[in-house]
């Protein structure tokens, strides 16, 4: 495909796909974010033991996330958030079949290198953890697992995909059991994609601006700007907490959903877990996810953002 912008071949961060008959290396950017594809249109669950592992395979989750704590315990402890124990890590790789993934602190190079010497499937950088570096993220392209990170807008997005991100997830608040700000991110993020594509028709000059502004990498703005999706998976995150939660933000545009507090720290997590797949499945059939909504027992109690102070908010972990 042609370029509007430079007419030339259409610069692109797709990975390139292997001569027939060839198989891929693992590690390769088409790899990585291939899994991330597979996972599409399904539910990622926070377990902090292989027997939650175990309820949510059950329930019908495409993978699960291991760590320690799920987000509304670490939000009430406090204390320095970590990767998880890697016996616990070994205990839910060995208790399942799905997708582990495991979290690793933003910019902490080596628990990420022992998660993927654990053999996860998936790293998540995530705010959730407290943070080792406040400057720099990890740089994810020589490792052979591939990594989620969060983000909370498009520049946000595109700068860890920059780094090697191979899925995104829209950050929402972690651990607060309200779905406002996973509302807001995905918003925005699909908003200003749509606005790329807007100035991609109407005035391509001004994308490297609008690069500038987003503070993103300029191939991959134009890469948005001209197919107006984003090069990687993007699930959605934080706060999500009733069926309706996840049925609302597929319904946003979200390719998948994560979930943590919202399950376990339900009344009854393993009919919450399986009514949350069933609604992001059936998310467009308002009488399915009417149905997956009923007698769920008791969702979290949770806390309103609105009355977090603003160092309280793990978004804004990241940059
Ligand atoms: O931590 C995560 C991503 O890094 C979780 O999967 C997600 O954000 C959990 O949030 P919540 O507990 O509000 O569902």
């Amino acid at each position: 495909m042609t370029d509007t912008l430079t007419g030339s071949a259409a610069p692109t961060s797709a990975p390139t796909t292997p001569a027939a008959g060839t198989t891929p290396a693992t590690g390769t950017p088409l790899v990585k974010r291939g899994l991330a594809e597979m996972l599409k249109g399904g539910v990622i669950m926070d377990v902090v033991t292989a027997e939650q592992a175990r309820i949510a395979e059950d329930s019908g989750a495409v993978a699960v996330m291991a760590l320690e704590r799920v987000p509304a315990d670490i939000r009430a402890q406090g204390g320095v958030a970590r990767m998880s124990d890697p016996d616990l890590v070994q205990g839910i790789v060995d208790a399942v079949s799905i997708p582990v993934m495991a979290k690793a602190r933003i910019g902490h190079t080596v628990e990420a290198q022992i998660l993927q010497h654990l053999g996860v499937d998936y790293i998540d950088e995530s705010e959730v953890l407290s943070p080792a570096d406040y400057t720099h993220h990890i740089d994810k392209r020589g490792f052979d697992v591939p990594f989620v990170c969060g983000a909370t807008n498009l520049g946000e997005a595109l700068r860890r995909i920059g780094e090697g991100a191979s899925m995104i997830r829209s950050k929402g608040e972690a651990g607060t059991g309200d779905v406002s700000e996973a509302v807001r991110h995905i918003r925005t993020i699909r908003t200003e994609i749509a606005e790329l594509q807007a100035l991609h028709a109407t005035s391509p000059d001004a994308l490297f601006h609008r690069a500038k502004e987003l503070a993103a990498p300029t191939e991959l703005v134009l890469e948005v700007a001209r197919t107006g999706e984003l090069p990687v998976v993007m699930f959605t995150a934080g706060g999500v907490a009733t069926p309706a939660d996840a049925a609302m933000l597929m319904q946003m545009g979200a390719e998948g959903v994560f979930v943590g507090s919202g399950i376990f720290l339900s009344g009854d997590p393993a009919a919450r877990a399986a009514a949350i797949v069933r609604a992001t499945t059936f998310h467009d059939d308002v009488a399915a996810v009417a149905e997956a909504s009923r007698g769920l027992g008791e969702a979290m109690v949770g806390i309103s953002v609105a009355d977090l102070p603003a160092p309280h908010r793990l978004a804004e972990r990241g940059w």
